[in-house]
């Protein structure tokens, strides 16, 4: 598995960067922002959105991809992760496998300071290696 570039998007960086502001985190007060880029060339986006029963709270890589997808996108080409704290927000393993049903190994997933700084980049089939996907089942 080769890695991916260091380069993300400047306009993806951006985008996850500012909905990041947007998030919704009361209890854990760590926002997080999301910005992926579709096959068509759509950005779509999302943020954390926590409840007070916890385990109800959505990650933003979820409601970005549930965003991609009620616009009619089926594909990841690349996404941005933007977290708080003082290193890289490594998407948890439920949204792995979510990224896993739109994305291919090689997507790239770039991971930002709030200021959209690239502090790590790593591929899906890196965070999710030997991964089931849609194929598995056919
Ligand atoms: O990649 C990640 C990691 C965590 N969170 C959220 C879930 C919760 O609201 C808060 C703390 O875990 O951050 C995300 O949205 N994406
Ligand atoms: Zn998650």
């Amino acid at each position: 598995m080769t890695s991916a570039s260091q380069h993300a998007d400047v306009k993806l960086i951006e985008a996850a960067s500012a909905i990041r502001e947007r998030a919704y985190a009361p209890y854990s007060s760590f926002k997080v922002g999301a910005a992926l880029y579709c096959e068509d060339g759509a950005i779509h986006v999302g943020c954390n959105v926590e409840n007070a029963a916890y385990p109800e709270g959505i990650c933003a890589e979820g409601g970005a991809i549930a965003a991609m997808v009620a616009a009619g996108g089926r594909k990841i080409m690349e996404i941005v992760v933007c977290g708080g704290g003082s290193g890289p927000c490594t998407p948890c393993g439920g949204c792995r496998q979510k990224l896993r049903e739109f994305g291919a190994p090689d997507m790239p997933v770039y991971m930002t300071d709030p200021a959209g700084q690239v502090l790590l980049v790593k591929t899906l089939g890196e965070l999710l290696p030997d991964s089931f996907g849609p194929e598995n089942l056919d």
